[in-house]
């Protein structure tokens, strides 16, 4: 199964590139920069890594984030999460960025955008690597505050091709930003939100019926409602589910009790993705190898799942049939 997951050519939906800062570059730039971090070595900030609940995560992440200073910065942190995708077989990748974190703390929003497409656009010539950005609107922060962001981003919009919505779930439902998301699709950007993660169904309800939402983010929580997951299925809406984030965050208490395998066997459309592999443990490869180490995943399941990225990611529909092309020569090799 191992080789099978290796084999394959990946898309990747959901991963947060401030969530790829590995300890050791965390370490670098905050020398590089002179920014204190509240860690003496690389062991203590991963023994700090021990999360009880999305909150406490995100505590940790905001604060890992604060090293993050100049355009050379994220372009290093970008790149390192594109040699992960080349070791991983991740031939396609949309990858989130919280401006707010950074422009909060006088970072420009030019700077942010810039490393990272930079380090995309060398992905791409030098790996082949397919890549599309999108920006997230921190739901703890006010819907104007959302709206400050969506404006300061119309400068960037040929390398922005969507809008999501994340941070802290619970208490921040999606009709707090139903106007900026209105405004958002107006300017033509494809939309997303976490939605389901620690929040109950009536989350992703709001998101698909008030933000009008293209994918869901996480969405493991839809399996609390037989009405919605009837309607998941038969919109085949893609759910972005982020497996070991799951298990870190203690959304459920090990693989074994995650619900991914009944999801898929309900008819929808799952992905597998990493969401802040430095944070939780592992990349793509890792999640995949994780669920079949615990639950009864066949090889089509696999290949199902890996499919669904193809076919649920924001490329031409000529792109997507030449990548499922790819799966399917892959594939039969190990049918
Ligand atoms: N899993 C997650 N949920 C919500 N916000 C996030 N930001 C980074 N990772 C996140
Ligand atoms: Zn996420």
């Amino acid at each position: 199964m191992k080789d099978l997951i290796k084999a394959l050519p990946k898309a990747e939906l959901h991963l947060h590139i401030e969530g790829s800062l590995e300890p050791e570059l965390m370490f670098e730039l905050s020398k590089r920069n002179n920014i204190k971090i509240p860690y003496k070595t690389v062991e203590e900030v991963k023994a700090a890594y021990n999360f009880t609940n999305l909150q406490s995560f995100l505590d940790i992440y905001y604060a890992g984030a604060n090293v993050l200073i100049t355009k050379q910065d994220f372009y290093d942190m970008t790149w390192e999460y594109i040699l992960k995708c080349k070791e991983d077989n991740v031939i396609h990748t949309e990858i989130f960025f919280d401006p707010q974190t950074h422009t909060q703390r006088g970072i420009a929003f030019e700077t942010v955008i810039s490393g990272i497409k930079e380090a995309l656009d060398e992905a791409k010539k030098q790996f082949g690597i397919t890549s599309e950005i999108i920006m997230c609107f921190l739901r703890h922060l006010s819907q104007e505050e959302a709206f400050e962001t969506l404006n300061q981003s119309l400068a960037y919009k040929n390398n922005i091709i969507g809008v999501g919505l994340d941070s802290s779930e619970l208490g921040n439902p999606p009709k707090k930003f139903e106007e900026v998301f209105k405004k958002a699709k107006n300017e033509g950007f494809k939309l997303v939100a976490h939605a389901g993660e620690e929040g109950d169904v009536s989350y992703i309800e709001d998101a698909l019926d008030l933000l009008q939402i293209q994918r869901i983010d996480h969405g493991v929580q839809a399996i609390n409602s037989e009405t919605l997951m009837k309607r998941l299925k038969d919109e085949q809406i893609p759910l972005t589910v982020c497996p070991n984030s799951n298990i870190e965050l203690k959304v459920f208490e090990n693989y074994k009790e995650h619900n991914i395998k009944e999801l898929l066997d309900f008819g929808l459309n799952i992905t597998v993705n990493s969401d802040d592999p430095a944070y939780f443990k592992g990349y793509m490869n890792q999640n995949f190898y994780n669920l079949c180490d615990n639950l009864p995943l066949s090889k089509e399941d696999i290949i199902k799942l890996v499919k669904n990225s193809f076919k649920s990611a924001f490329i031409s529909d000529k792109l997507k049939e030449e990548y499922l092309k790819q799966i399917d020569e892959v594939a039969k090799e190990f049918l």
